[in-house]
């Protein structure tokens, strides 16, 4: 029966040494962090996503403003948008809600902000530091992974087999890139692998991100593996759920990551965490 690690509570700590760092920063008079997120449309998935980050800034008193852009914004628009806030000295991190409406150009967009305030770890030029370990801003849901395989004191990871499922440039690739860092063994699979079950069930370490509900069955996973569930899905009831049949895997795990309250939360305290290091490293 595996341990259930509640990233939420992992992330209420991290919150709180933040809330210390923002009432430190206040008493001596000092400006305030401060986090821009930028929502293009209405996706109501996107819109609850944002509204638990500005949640969150507040809750730690960090300065935060969420910038809502009409459906049908041009791309250059939203690109003048974006040097607005890069030129703006009261901005320390711009992120920019994905997906975004088909006629923009993601890539364009991530490559518009100003790696100084890649809090999202976005850019190409964050993502390419990334693969040649030098500091950068790491997206935050690898980092959040990370800090929870940390967290449980699984650490050392040489010599150890990780399987990731997915390989998306915001979760796949980057924590693969951060798992091979680590001296870990890295598979990548993805929807072209053949036998993904069998490759995933040699995995000490097992990362699902390719959301899809409930997909990853107990036959996939090596008794004593630890399992990180980081799809966010809907089922047929309309129910939140992860990528991993939970109920069955928990039986074989030894650790395993829950959903909701497991890697969501990690996300969110390392978009703060990230927002913090942005404006430390402006304000010197
Ligand atoms: N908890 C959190 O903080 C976050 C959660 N998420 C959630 O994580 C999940 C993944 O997100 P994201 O990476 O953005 O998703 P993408 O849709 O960008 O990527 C999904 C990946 O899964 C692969 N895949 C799809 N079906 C299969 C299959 N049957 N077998 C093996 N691989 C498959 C795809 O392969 P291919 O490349 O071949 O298409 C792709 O690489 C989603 O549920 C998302 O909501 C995302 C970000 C943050
Ligand atoms: N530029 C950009 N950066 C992102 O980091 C980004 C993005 N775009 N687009 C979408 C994904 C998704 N994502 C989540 C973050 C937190 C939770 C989270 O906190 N979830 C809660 C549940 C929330 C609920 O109840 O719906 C939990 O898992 O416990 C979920 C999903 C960040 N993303």
């Amino acid at each position: 029966m595996a341990e259930i690690v509640y990233g939420s509570e992992i992330a209420k700590k991290i919150k709180a040494k933040l809330a210390a760092k923002m009432q430190a920063l206040k008493q001596e008079g000092k400006r305030l962090p401060k986090l821009c997120v930028v929502l293009v449309g209405n996706h109501p998935a996107s819109l609850s996503y944002v509204t638990g980050k500005e949640k969150a800034c507040r809750e730690i008193g960090m300065e935060n403003d969420l910038i809502r852009l009409p459906q049908d914004i041009s791309e250059k628009a939203l690109l003048d948008f974006i040097q607005k806030l890069n030129v703006d000295d009261a901005v320390d991190g711009i992120l920019v809600q994905l997906p975004l409406p088909a006629h923009i150009d993601e890539h364009k967009v991530l490559f518009a902000i100003d790696p100084a305030k890649d809090v999202d770890g976005f850019h190409p030029i964050s993502l390419g530091k990334l693969m040649l370990q030098e500091d950068t801003f790491i997206s935050c849901t690898p980092k959040g992974i990370m800090r929870i395989l940390e967290e449980i004191g699984y650490d050392d990871l040489s010599g150890k087999k990780a399987v990731v499922v997915g390989r998306s440039n915001i979760v796949g690739k980057p924590v693969a890139q951060l798992l091979m860092n680590k001296h870990a063994t890295v598979t990548v699979c993805h929807s072209r692998t053949k036998n993904v079950e069998e490759i995933a069930a040699q995995a000490d370490i097992l990362i699902a991100a390719i959301g899809k509900p409930r997909y990853i069955h107990a036959s996939w996973v090596k008794e004593g593996a630890v399992v990180i569930d980081v799809g966010i899905n809907r089922d047929e009831n309309n129910k939140l759920c992860g990528d991993v049949d939970f109920e069955a895997v928990k039986e074989k795990a030894a650790y395993i990551t829950p959903v909701p309250k497991g890697v969501g939360p990690m996300t969110i305290a390392m978009l703060l965490e990230n927002t913090l290091e942005a404006y430390e490293k402006k304000e010197g």
